[in-house]
């Protein structure tokens, strides 16, 4: 296994907020999974969101402000979990950014061009996985590369290693409805990797499932983010959850959506079981707890 990073969160430093700066990314890591350094669509420019707004219409003729001026630079390969109360923006916010929502105003730079659905270099994860009960988990998998037409040859070796990484090589020839939530949010996190996406969006992806179940996907998450060093927007209502995976996190307000802070987190990597609710992972956790305090 290599060694931590040298910027991911080295421990000798304090916890720091830093508003909406970035600090410069680590270097990644290659792991089991064959992917390129970084994929072509991968420009130094990370993903610029710069003045963004929503507004809703509401059914009843009103609007809704969910998000309102929303300034973030994101680094290539940097890992960032949005946190806040109900209500605040934070799903609306990963949708713009995956481009299936529009803004009302502001701009999404998304690696150097602007936020688009069906992009080849992005995928998203949602809370309930969406998973085809007429297809094998292996089937399942390769979806995103039947929809993109990329070659199935070098895409099923992937899959196969996705498989391992996430330890269901046992299950590819199984059907969905004989795996548990875990599994299957396994599974839609192996198709969500197939394409060796440049960024991979997160909304609740562990939420509905219990906490053991949680916990162990939260370590093999950090695990493959560690191994593969793609960006990664994680939306949670969960503090220790955020802390334990992120590099930093964007602590959001409701009506209107806002950014409060962003707290860099000062935890060694690789991260693992240890550092689930170590010293260092509490005293992270404060801070964050201090930036949402009236919210929570
Ligand atoms: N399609 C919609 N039409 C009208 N209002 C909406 C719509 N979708 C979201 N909203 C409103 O926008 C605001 C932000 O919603 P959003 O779902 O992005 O928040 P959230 O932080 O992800 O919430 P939660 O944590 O509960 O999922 C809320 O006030 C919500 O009621």
């Amino acid at each position: 296994m290599p060694g931590p990073s040298p910027e991911a969160g080295s421990p000798s430093s304090s916890p720091r907020t830093t508003g909406t700066s970035i600090s410069p990314r680590r270097v990644r890591r290659r792991g089991a999974v064959t992917v390129t350094e970084q994929p072509p669509s991968v420009t130094r420019e990370g993903i610029t969101i710069q003045s963004l707004s929503k507004v809703y219409d509401t059914a009843d003729g009103g609007e809704v402000t969910a998000l309102r001026n929303i300034d973030l630079q994101i680094q290539p390969g940097e890992f960032v979990s949005f946190l806040g109360p109900s209500g605040c923006g934070k799903s609306t916010l990963l949708h713009i950014i995956a481009g299936l929502l529009p803004q009302t105003a502001g701009t999404v730079d998304v690696f150097g061009t602007p936020a688009a659905p069906g992009r080849q270099d992005s995928a998203i994860m949602l809370q309930t996985p969406v998973l085809f009960p007429w297809r094998s988990v292996l089937d399942n998998i390769l979806l995103p590369v039947e929809i993109l037409g990329l070659d199935r040859t070098s895409a099923t070796a992937r899959a196969h290693e996705l498989l391992e990484l996430t330890h269901l090589t046992e299950f590819a020839q199984k059907n969905v409805w004989e795996l548990s939530g875990g599994m299957r949010q396994r599974v839609s996190l192996a198709r969500a990797l197939v394409t060796d996406p440049a960024l991979l969006l997160m909304d609740e992806p562990f939420s509905a499932l219990d906490e053991f179940t949680r916990e162990r996907l939260n370590i093999e998450l950090a695990r493959l983010h560690e191994e593969l060093g793609r960006t990664t927007l994680f939306v949670t209502h969960n503090i220790s959850e955020a802390v334990f995976l992120s590099d930093r996190v964007v602590c959001m307000r409701p009506r209107p959506g806002e950014v409060i802070d962003i707290i860099d987190v000062d935890l060694p990597r690789p991260r693992g079981a240890e550092h689930l609710a170590s010293a260092a992972a509490i005293e992270n956790e404060s801070l964050v707890r201090e930036a949402i305090a009236e919210y929570i």
